[in-house]
């Protein structure tokens, strides 16, 4: 056991820049960040490590053939610790939320329900599983929209849209790239029943859906800055979701490299809003 095991684990990137996110959230639908509203930061890190901790319990059996340097398979950390780990971090969350408001209290009890259903089930469950992905993914502007009240959240409610949809397009595709490890470890998966072609084809559509809602937020509050760099992220996530068209196997969409463009158009998105907010 290392405490560098039990930091990797967290997968601290991703919980910290879904951290950020909930404040660029909450930036976005009021135009300011109050010293209160830092706690968002907090809360929103703290589930998703809950949620990445939990996710590596469940999938051992997966993540020993698509992921085997992970710390449980790796046998760096046990997985009873890790349990025991999950519930510290989702406790902590919790905790921080109650200084929130009831809204955002609401929303980090039900995603935390939502990361462990998907931990445990949904994830072997044909498109619920990537929904909830989605569905979690996109909740962080809800979040953080929902500090200011119910116009918060519905502000932020484009933004949400756009993510869901371009998250479903890259889980998919993760689940194309994952089908032995996934299958050997029981899980259904959407390519295992539809194929990879056909699921590089929907993922496709679902990325051109996001880029057509993400022109929504230009003239309503954002100006030519927003519609000049959102076209530009635009390109990137076509190309990426464009990379698994041509493929038939799980290899061919690794190394079309798909999913990493998507990730980094989606990261570049999330600077776009948050440089759009604040100019
Ligand atoms: C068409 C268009 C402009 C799409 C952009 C959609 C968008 C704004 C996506 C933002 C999503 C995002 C970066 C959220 C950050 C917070 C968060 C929940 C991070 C969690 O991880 C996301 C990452 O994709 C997971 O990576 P991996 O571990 O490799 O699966
Ligand atoms: C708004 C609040 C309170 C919380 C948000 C919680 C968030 C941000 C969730 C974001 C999505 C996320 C990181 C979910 C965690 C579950 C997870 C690790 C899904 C991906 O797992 P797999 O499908 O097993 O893929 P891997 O192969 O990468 O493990
Ligand atoms: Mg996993």
């Amino acid at each position: 056991m290392s405490a560098s095991a039990f930091v990797r684990i967290t997968r601290p990137h991703n919980a910290v820049v879904a951290g950020l996110t909930a404040l660029v959230g909450y930036l976005i639908a009021t135009g300011t960040l109050t010293p209160p509203s830092l706690l968002l930061a907090v809360v929103v890190a703290l589930i998703t490590a809950g949620g990445n901790v939990i996710n590596d319990v469940y999938d051992v059996e997966i993540d020993r053939i698509n992921r085997p340097k992970r710390p449980i398979p790796a046998g760096e950390i046990s997985p009873a610790g890790a349990k025991a780990y999950t519930a510290a971090l989702f406790a902590g969350g919790l905790l921080v939320a109650t200084l929130t408001t009831p809204l955002c209290l609401a929303f980090a009890l039900a995603n935390s329900v939502v990361l462990i259903a998907y931990a445990v089930r949904l994830k072997r469950t044909p498109l619920l599983g990537n929904m909830a992905v989605a569905y979690l993914t996109a909740s962080v502007f809800l979040f953080g929209g929902a500090f200011a009240g119910i116009e918060g959240l519905v502000q932020n409610l484009s933004l949400a849209a756009i993510t869901f949809l371009a998250t479903i397009a890259r889980e998919i595709l993760k689940d194309a790239e994952d089908v032995d490890g996934d299958a050997a470890g029981g899980a259904r998966t959407l390519p295992m029943i539809i194929g990879i072609r056909r699921t590089g084809m929907l993922a496709f559509a679902c990325a051109c859906a996001a880029v057509l809602v993400s022109i929504l937020p230009f003239g309503d509050w954002w100006g030519l800055f927003y519609l000049a760099a959102i076209a530009v992220v635009d390109i990137v996530i076509l190309v990426g979701a464009s990379r698994g068209l041509r493929c038939t196997t799980s290899d061919c969409v690794r190394e079309s490299g798909a999913t990493s463009i998507l990730r980094i158009g989606m990261f570049a998105a999330l600077a776009v809003f948050a440089v759009a907010a604040v100019i």
